[in-house]
């Protein structure tokens, strides 16, 4: 059977993540985030393995992935230094702040952003928005606050749905909010954090991306803190 053409948004998503290759340093270990764009990064990285080390993921997807196509996978704990991690994004903004956890990824994603030197993320150019907001914010939160985190959710002037039927990677579930006004990501981070029973928030503005590759199919847009 012969292969179905990429729409432009999966073509655009396969440049953007091609064009990642080249920030990665020889014989070193590559942080590697999760979803349908990073995925078409495994599939390059495949192509450069033999100069690699291994990888630290982000989910056990993408290590079920990257294993598949021989690349090590190591523990997070038993690696000093990530120089690169590569991950994409539902929402990026120009001071490369972004909304991420559409995959339900988002608490893995953070830890290894944090360890990382370096935060490369990979869009095709339709998640590029002037304002944070539009994509439903994922909230990922202990499963018996999960009314209790609704309700502050509520009160913040969000609409949050409960992921129905969805289980992350570390056991939990997820709140997606609609219809917040992230006028002040760095401050509304902070305060999704402290509400009791959230595990982590999918805004990524207090550790922003270093260098956003956004493609259009046929150009790339290298955006720079
Ligand atoms: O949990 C998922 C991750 O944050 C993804 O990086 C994000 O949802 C973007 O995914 P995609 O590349 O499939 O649009």
């Amino acid at each position: 059977m012969s292969k179905q053409p990429l729409s432009p948004q999966e073509t655009a998503k396969k440049h953007a993540a091609e064009a990642a290759i080249p920030f990665i340093e020889k014989g070193s270990i590559v942080g590697v985030g999760t979803g349908s764009t990073v995925n078409y990064f495994i599939d390059a990285l495949a192509a450069i393995k033999f100069d690699l080390e291994g990888a630290v993921s982000s989910s056990d997807e993408s290590t079920r992935r990257l294993k598949a196509l021989g690349i090590p996978v190591y523990d997070l704990n038993g690696v000093p230094e990530i120089s690169v991690y590569v991950d994409g994004a539902d929402e990026i903004n120009r001071h490369l702040q972004m909304i991420k956890g559409g995959g339900g990824a988002l608490t893995r994603e953070k830890i290894v952003a944090a360890v990382a030197k370096r935060f490369i993320c990979i869009a095709d150019k339709s998640k590029f928005t002037k304002q944070l907001g539009d994509f439903p914010l994922p909230i990922e939160v202990i499963p018996m606050a999960r009314s209790y985190v609704a309700r502050e959710l509520v009160k913040l002037g969000g609409d949050p749905v409960y992921r129905e039927g969805f289980v992350t990677d570390n056991g939990n579930i997820i709140l997606d909010v609609h219809h917040l006004d992230i006028l002040k990501p760095i401050a509304f981070e902070e305060i999704l954090n402290n509400i009791t029973g959230v595990v982590t928030n999918g805004l990524f503005a207090a550790r922003p991306a270093d260098i956003a590759l956004l493609s259009d199919g046929s150009s790339i847009e290298t955006l720079k803190r």
